[in-house]
């Protein structure tokens, strides 16, 4: 029993599971958002609906995002009426897309973090990938093995169709898998091709525009592991604990369905204040081993949601101004790109830390709060401790 206790032992990290690269890729054709409702509307076929169209554009101007990225363009729009429609019979044709472009786009992504890791792809031992779009059989994580050349000894696994909150969840089990597996390195990859939610508009569906304003295409690829090799791997932050909430009788607080006519989209008017108000109770959780009360101690890390979400958030927690800048930031430059985005956010806070020369990775600041939000209404948490700069 004795030798079984220390092999145990010897099998797992010594030190917390660490964030050692990040990359991001987008696809190239960028949207400005003050033309879009011109681009939307003519794609669609839908240039008589002039007074919704204003709608749309004061939709758009409330969003406060500036371009997104999407793979989607006007030629490829022009030989898929079912897509531009409302509600046609299209899911053939948008699978068709992505279950090719979902592993492309992550591959970009991913080549950058083993890139910046600096050691070699076959000492890459565990991929985690998630995707909202692209279910396949095998999927987008096998695929992904071979436009890399990975070793085939990787152990997968592979989520799809659950959103914003993912990329969050993808860093909890990387957290497990790096500090139970000494030596393990994974690469975790959150790919979004939103493919799937592009559709006309129709009057009656406002939530459905909400969703063609602000939802848009990127891939962020991490790599984690404990114990890094001194002068090879470079830790970027630290990650001392991760945890989800699921808020009660929250099902309809935003979410989709997977259809024929592709992925809907629904959100409550009342979100902000459903995340606001469930926010303090995860913080409060998080911080309790390390006494940490003050929100403004630690720095931030947060999925942006909406401008509305982070107005929200800023408010209930009396947040300083510049506390969600790189959320905002993130959300103004890209949309939100669902569970990539709080991996934008995260390689934003400690890129902006090196050029505002911080003492820190993480804003001159020593512990950090990730968080992130999805359908569930779901919230994932991290807490993180930056490293010298
Ligand atoms: C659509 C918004 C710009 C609305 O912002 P505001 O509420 O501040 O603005 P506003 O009150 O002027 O609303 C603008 C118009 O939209 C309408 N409107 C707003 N919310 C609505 C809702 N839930 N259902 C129906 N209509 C709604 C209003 O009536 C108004 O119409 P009128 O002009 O006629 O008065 C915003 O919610 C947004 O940016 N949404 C992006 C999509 C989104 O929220 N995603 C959630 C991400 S959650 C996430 O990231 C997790 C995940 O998805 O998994």
């Amino acid at each position: 029993m004795a030798a079984i206790h220390a092999s145990r032992k010897t099998t797992r990290s010594e030190g917390p599971a660490t964030i050692m690269a990040i990359g991001t890729a987008n696809p190239p054709n960028l949207y400005e958002q003050s033309s879009y409702a011109d681009f939307y509307f003519r794609v669609t076929n839908s240039e008589h609906m002039q007074e919704l169209k204003q709608k749309f554009q004061r939709i758009c101007d409330r969003t406060m995002i500036k371009r997104r990225y999407m793979l989607l363009t006007e030629e490829i729009l022009r030989e898929k009426p079912g897509m531009c429609s409302y509600m046609g019979t299209s899911f053939d044709e948008r699978q068709d897309i992505v279950v090719e472009e979902v592993p492309r786009l992550a591959k970009e992504a991913a080549a950058k973090a083993i890139k910046e890791w600096g050691r070699d792809k076959s000492e890459i031992t565990h991929l985690l990938f998630c995707s909202t779009s692209g279910i396949d059989m095998p999927g987008a994580d096998y695929r992904l093995i071979k436009l890399l050349g990975l070793p085939l000894t990787v152990n997968r696994i592979m989520l799809y169709s659950q959103a914003c909150h993912m990329g969050a969840q993808m860093l909890r089990i990387a957290k497990d898998i790096a500090e139970n597996n000494r030596d393990a390195r994974v690469l975790l990859v959150a790919c979004e091709v939103n493919t799937l939610i592009f559709r006309g508009p129709d009057e009656r569906d406002i939530q459905s525009l909400a969703g063609q304003v602000a939802f848009a295409d990127g891939a962020a690829a991490v790599i984690v592991g404990a114990d890094p090799i001194q002068g090879v791997e470079k830790p970027i932050f630290e990650i001392m604990s991760a945890a989800e909430v699921t808020v009660p009788e929250s099902d309809m607080a935003v979410g989709g369905q997977l259809k024929q006519v592709g992925l809907t989209f629904h959100f409550m008017r009342q979100l902000p204040m459903l995340i606001a108000n469930n926010l303090e109770n995860c913080l409060q959780e998080a911080f309790k081993p390390l006494g940490i009360t003050d929100w403004n101690e630690v720095f931030w890390v947060s999925h942006p949601g909406n401008w509305g979400i982070m107005d929200a958030i800023e408010a209930k927690l009396a947040l300083q101004k510049g506390k969600l800048r790189s959320s905002r930031h993130v959300f103004s430059e890209y949309g939100n790109m669902m569970g990539a985005t709080v991996l934008f956010v995260m390689d934003d806070v400690r890129k902006r830390s090196t050029v505002e020369e911080r003492t820190t990775t993480g804003d001159g600041l020593e512990w950090g709060f990730l968080c992130a939000f999805g359908p569930g209404l779901s919230i994932e948490t991290l807490v993180l401790h930056s490293v010298p700069l």
